[in-house]
Parts: C-alpha cells; sequence; structure tokens
C-alpha cells in the first residue's frame, strides 16, 4: 500500500498518469534523471524506455482508490552497475528479447520495437506467441527452444523487407527447469544484399573467364581449315610436328600474307600450352616510346602517371602460352638486347623495376624483312638473329604452292559465302585466271579478291573477266597509286556502291531483282537506283 511517506522519499520516482496515461505528476528524483526532459503532459509509453534505464518500475492501477482510472508509477532507483548492464542492453545493435519458460515478455530492448514495430508497453508482461506474427522469427526461436529445451536459430524475411536471423537460449535453474529465455535478433539486411552482389559480381566474373575462353579459341580458330597441299607445305608440316612440343624459339620468315601469324597460331593449337594464352606483339603498331613497357610492364612509381602497383606487360601475359612477336624486323635495337635477356634466361625487368622477373613462356617470331641483310646493316643484333632461328620456317609464296590455290580458293569461298549469305560459282576460266597470276600479295590478296567478287558479282558465276578487272584494278592500285588518287572511305565507298547499283539496275532492269540479288530491301533497292541514275539523266 502506497503511503505518503514514500511519495515524498527521495531515493523513490513517482509518476502519475491519467486514465489515457498521460502524465500529470512526477516527484523531483524522477525529474533529476530526464534532466531538460519536462515530463508532465508526456505520454507515459513514450518516456518509459528512458525511464527504464534508471529505475526499476512497478505499476499500480488506482481505480478502486481514486474515482478516475488514473495509474501509479513507483520507480526505484538502479544502483551504477545495473545501469550499465540496462544501458549495454538497451543500446545493443542486436535485438534482445526475454521472456519466461510461458513466453511472457520480461525484457525487450529499443531494436526490439524497430524490428517489429510494436512499443515496449504493448509486450511488456504479454505473452509474445500472442503480441508477435506467427512467421517471425523471434516467435519462431522462441517457440522451439521452450519446446525442445535447447538453443535455436531461425533466419526470416520480415514484410518490411529486411532479413533477420535469431538465436533463443534457454536459461535453466538447478532443478533444470527452465527459467527464461534469451532472444537476441540480428538485422543481417545488409549481410544478405553484400552476399547476393558478391554472388552477381562471381556470376559475371564467371561469365567474363568464359567469355575470354571463347574469345581465345576465337583468336586461334583456324577459318574452316588448313590447306597443305603442295610439297612445300607438306615438308614445312613434318617440321613442326617434330617441333611442336620443343620450347625452342621459332623464326617463321616469307612474304606478306603468306600464313606467318597463321602458322604461328597452329604451333601454339597443337602444343601442350594449347590451354595458355597465345599473346601477339606487333612490333610496328606500338608506338615506340611504349613498346618497352608495354611490353615488359613497369613497376609502381616508375614514371608519371604511372599506374600504382605498377602493370604486367605483355611478357608476363604470356606465361605458361606463346609470346608471337609478329614483324620482329622493326623491334627498336635498345629494345634488342632486352629481348636477347629474355630469350637466353626467360627473364626480364620491368620499367622502373629493380627486380628481374622470369616467364615461362614459348617465343614465336615472324618477319618478311631479309634480317640477315638488317644484321649487315647493323639494323640487328647479330646474337639475337641466331638466338631466333633456332627453328626456321620459310613459308612459301602462293605462287609456289600451285597444288594448294584450288583448296584455298573453295575454302575462302565458302567463308564468305557463309558471311555474306550468297553463293557463287566460279567457271573454269575464271580458275585458270587464279591459277596464271602471280599473287603478290599471297593469301591474303586471294582472300580480299574472292570477298570482293563474291559481294559485288551480281552473276550466280563468277567469270574470268571479273576478276582480271579486279586484279588489274588492284594492281594499279597498289603500284600505280599516288597519293593524291587516295581518297575520303565513305566516299569510295559510295562509289563502289553507285557502280554495284548501276550494273545491277542494267542487267536486271527492275528494283524488285536487284533488292533480291544484292540482298537489300526493295524500298532500299528503289531510293538507291532514283539516287544514282538521276545524276546520270542530268
Ligand atoms: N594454310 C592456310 N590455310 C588456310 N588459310 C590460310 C593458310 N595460311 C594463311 N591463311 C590465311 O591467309 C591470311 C593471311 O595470313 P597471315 O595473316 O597469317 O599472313 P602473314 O604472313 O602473317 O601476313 P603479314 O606478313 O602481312 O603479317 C589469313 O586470313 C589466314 O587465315
Amino acid at each position: 500500500m502506497l503511503v505518503a511517506r514514500d511519495i515524498f522519499n527521495a531515493s523513490i520516482g513517482i509518476i502519475l498518469t491519467n486514465s489515457k496515461e498521460v502524465i500529470t505528476f512526477c516527484n523531483d528524483s524522477v525529474q533529476s534523471v530526464m534532466k531538460d526532459i519536462e515530463l508532465k503532459h508526456k505520454k507515459m509509453y513514450s518516456i518509459l524506455p528512458l525511464l527504464e534505464l534508471e529505475f526499476r518500475i512497478k505499476r499500480f492501477a488506482l481505480k478502486e482508490t481514486c474515482n478516475e482510472n488514473s495509474v501509479i508509477y513507483v520507480l526505484k532507483r538502479l544502483i551504477d552497475d545495473e545501469v550499465l548492464y540496462k544501458k549495454i542492453l538497451e543500446f545493443s545493435y542486436d535485438e534482445i528479447c526475454v521472456t519466461d519458460p510461458t513466453g511472457i515478455s520480461i525484457y525487450c530492448n529499443s531494436a526490439f520495437e524497430k524490428n517489429h514495430g510494436i512499443k515496449r508497453p504493448d509486450i511488456n508482461g504479454k505473452n509474445i506467441f500472442r503480441v508477435l506474427n506467427q512467421t517471425s522469427p523471434s516467435h519462431k526461436a522462441i517457440y522451439y527452444a521452450i519446446n525442445k529445451k535447447k538453443s535455436c536459430t531461425i533466419e526470416r524475411e520480415t514484410k518490411t523487407g529486411k532479413t533477420l536471423i535469431t538465436t533463443a537460449t534457454p536459461v535453466f535453474n538447478n532443478q533444470n527447469e527452465i527459467e527464461l529465455v534469451i532472444a537476441n535478433t540480428r538485422d543481417i539486411t545488409e549481410i544478405e544484399k553484400i552476399k547476393s552482389k558478391l554472388k552477381e559480381v562471381q556470376i559475371s566474373s564467371e561469365k567474363y573467364k568464359r567469355e575470354i575462353e571463347v574469345l581465345r579459341k576465337k583468336e586461334l580458330e583456324i577459318d574452316g581449315g588448313f590447306v597443305a597441299i603442295s610439297s612445300k607445305m607438306k615438308n614445312l608440316l613434318e617440321v613442326i610436328k617434330r617441333t611442336v612440343n620443343i620450347d625452342s624459339t621459332i623464326l617463321i620468315m616469307g612474304e606478306s600474307g603468306t600464313g606467318k601469324s597463321f602458322i604461328a597460331k597452329y604451333i601454339h593449337r597443337m602444343s601442350n600450352r594449347s590451354q595458355g594464352p597465345f599473346i601477339t606483339i606487333n612490333c610496328t603498331t606500338i608506338p615506340e616510346h611504349l613498346l618497352e613497357s608495354e611490353l615488359f610492364g613497369y613497376a609502381s612509381g616508375a614514371f608519371t602517371g604511372a599506374k600504382k602497383g605498377g602493370k604486367p606487360g605483355l611478357v608476363e601475359l604470356s606465361d605458361g602460352g606463346t609470346l608471337f612477336l609478329d614483324e620482329i624486323g622493326e623491334l627498336p635495337l635498345n629494345l634488342q638486347s632486352k629481348f636477347l635477356e629474355l630469350i637466353q634466361e626467360r627473364s626480364y625487368t620491368p620499367v622502373g623495376g629493380m627486380k628481374s622477373k622470369t616467364v615461362d613462356t614459348r617465343i614465336i617470331a615472324a618477319t618478311n624483312a631479309d634480317l640477315g641483310k638488317l644484321v649487315k646493316e647493323k639494323k640487328f643484333r647479330k646474337d639475337l638473329f641466331y638466338r631466333l632461328k633456332v627453328i626456321e620456317l620459310l613459308m612459301p609464296s602462293l605462287r609456289e604452292r600451285q597444288e594448294d590455290i584450288l583448296p584455298l580458293i573453295n575454302l575462302i569461298k565458302s567463308k564468305f559465302e557463309k558471311r555474306y549469305k550468297l553463293t557463287r560459282e566460279f567457271s573454269q576460266g575464271s580458275i585458270n585466271v587464279f591459277k596464271d597470276y602471280d599473287w603478290p600479295g599471297n593469301i591474303r590478296e586471294l582472300e580480299h579478291v574472292i570477298e570482293k567478287l563474291i559481294a559485288i558479282t551480281p552473276d550466280n558465276i563468277i567469270e574470268s573477266h571479273h576478276i582480271r578487272e579486279l586484279i588489274q584494278l588492284d594492281n594499279e592500285s597498289v603500284n600505280n597509286i599516288s597519293v593524291d588518287q587516295l581518297m575520303p572511305l565513305d566516299l569510295a565507298i559510295e562509289k563502289v556502291e553507285k557502280e554495284l547499283i548501276l550494273k545491277a539496275y542494267k542487267k536486271l532492269g527492275s528494283s524488285y531483282k536487284v533488292a533480291e540479288v544484292l540482298k537489300i530491301s526493295q524500298s532500299r533497292a528503289s531510293r538507291k537506283i532514283i539516287k544514282y541514275t538521276k545524276n546520270m539523266k542530268k
């Protein structure tokens, strides 16, 4: 029973509320703890969590003693340790909920209110199984802990999109009966998000790995096959077969377009390094001042603007595979000694680096230059020349491979027929023209001529005059062209387009037929015919 002595006793706090739980009175003991917050007229439940940190609170309904349904709260100050422990529980990031063995809530911290959207006065002293949703992880975990008498962990996603993980642990008394159940819940929404992002990254990195594999295979793909019917090519293949798995350096020599890069890829594909990378360095395409760092990489802080942590060079990237140095004759003298070291020791020092690095790579070099002549002219190091040509492969020109011409024509024809979705036949006369011609640009020139013939010949049968016109044109363009005869690319494309459209229109006489043969829409064909014939009429 409450007496006046209690009310004015300084160590006890007293709060009176009306029937709506609005504070009508509080003594100095309570107010001194709340410092600046004026308690009077505040709703009791809004300040209860703060008071609970300092006081043990008892609630008495005064229904019988007063006319109104007022409530009196008696607050007993906690000693310092208790205050500390309460604060630890209260400000814990994890939700903490303590129940008795029947599920009656004894204590919940502020994280509980946040996770469940329930105010503590609505749960304190009540059975959590009635208040909490059945699907809530706290509900489930506490239920299992009480029934199975052991710790239980449940992970669930809430309606508000949060992912919560709860562990409920029963605490036993001396008689091995459950005294309390302590459930702590962590909001792992962010962790789950990070996990799924990581998964995405893993999936996409797998995807990129696969794409790189596909690209690598594509790069090494030998389109349609390998033509080697002539005795020169057969002999060459014999040498390749014998040396494919010996790591000696190979020097491939031959005119432009004879298939030096093609053979280098073939060697890599046939070797036991085929699962490793095939790295091509074309010594003419990288500017001289960048060549060294592109090839050998650079160390951290090697020069202003250098990437932090350095950058691996193409040589390092070829580790475990093959390094193909195309146009080796163009390698600047200052880098030739560095390459010599690489070939002899399989080691090199990155630009600005102090330590040398080793690499396990097979080196294949190619050139259409006369390296022996460059050595005499002191433009190429003699020792490097000898180191490179441990195995020498001399690519025969197309002129020297007469037996290969027809199979090559068929191979290249079917490649472009597939690409342009067209079918064309070569007349016997046209094949003779192919065989009689010198092919100074070798297989590459043959490819260009066949591609053009398939793309621009409106007839199904390609005759000798079609080829002659082209070869003549090509020879003129290669041999006799002066710089002033060169023209912007777009203009050149338009010129070819005009020629083709007019030829087709003259022969076929209708835009429908032109569209069908040139594999374009009728409206496009019609537009082009109007455009080019209009200019003619003028
Ligand atoms: N034996 C072959 N069978 C089929 N196609 C080939 C063969 N040899 C070369 N080719 C094709 O000929 C073209 C020219 O070959 P490649 O680029 O290898 O010549 P290259 O000698 O390296 O030329 P460059 O000296 O100009 O770099 C390529 O498209 C290649 O696919």
